[in-house]
Formats: C-alpha cells, sequence, structure tokens
C-alpha cells in the first residue's frame, strides 16, 4: 500500500534518529532552556570530551516536534533530555546521573 506523506516525513525522522544513536556514542536529545537537558549535558561532556557525542536540541528545530514523538514511540520517555549511550536508552537526566554514579554509565561509554 502508499505510506501517506505523514508516514514518510515520520521514517525520514526515525531515520535521522536510529542513524543518530548508531554513529555516535553518546546521543542526547536536548532543548536549550531545560535545566535538566542542560545538566546532563555538563555532566556528558566534561565528563566523557573525547568520546563522539552529538546533541539534538530539538527547540531549535522544525522537526523537535516529529523526533520528540518518535523517541515517545521508541522509548516511552516523553520528556527531553532523551540519552542514550552505545545504542542502549539510558533515559532523562535522573537516570544518565544514576548510571554515572553507579558506574554503568562509564561501562557503557568504555564497552
Ligand atoms: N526527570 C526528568 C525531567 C525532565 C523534564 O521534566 N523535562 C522537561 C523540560 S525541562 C520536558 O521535557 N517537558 C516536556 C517538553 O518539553 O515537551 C529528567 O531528569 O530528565
Amino acid at each position: 500500500s502508499n505510506p501517506s506523506q505523514a508516514q514518510f516525513h515520520r521514517m525520514s525522522v526515525k531515520q535521522l534518529v536510529e542513524d543518530a544513536i548508531t554513529s555516535n556514542k553518546i546521543t542526547i536529545f536536548s532543548k536549550t532552556w531545560c535545566p535538566y537537558s542542560k545538566k546532563a549535558k555538563a555532566l556528558l561532556t566534561s565528563e566523557f570530551p573525547d568520546t563522539k557525542t552529538v546533541i539534538y536540541e530539538l527547540d531549535e528545530r522544525e522537526d523537535g516536534d516529529d523526533i520528540q514523538a518518535y523517541l515517545f514511540q521508541k522509548t516511552g520517555q516523553r520528556t527531553v533530555p532523551n540519552i542514550f549511550v552505545n545504542q542502549k536508552h539510558i533515559g532523562g537526566n535522573d537516570d544518565t546521573q544514576a548510571a554515572f554514579k553507579n558506574g554503568t554509565l562509564t561501562q557503557l561509554v568504555k564497552a
């Protein structure tokens, strides 16, 4: 059957998200004004400065809402930041800080 325009659009957002996760060790979906995003970005960029990282600021992109909707479909998480390390969904800032404290984040980065 013929996918609708909307489905084509969603496919390209899916491609963008999946390519980001596959091509980077750390992928952060963020909003510039969000304090939780700021904390997560600060932790990850300061602790792992030499690790391949990409940050998508959803509030600065026309497709930001579509990316957020796809991330909800993929992860069940509606909020930003939404973070992946070594292809694995970590969660938001709280989850990221906890995973750093208990060592699992560093294990995933080094893996
Ligand atoms: N407990 C979450 C809180 C995240 C959160 O509340 N993010 C807000 C922005 S600061 C959000 O995504 N609100 C809904 C939206 O912007 O669409 C975390 O640690 O990441």
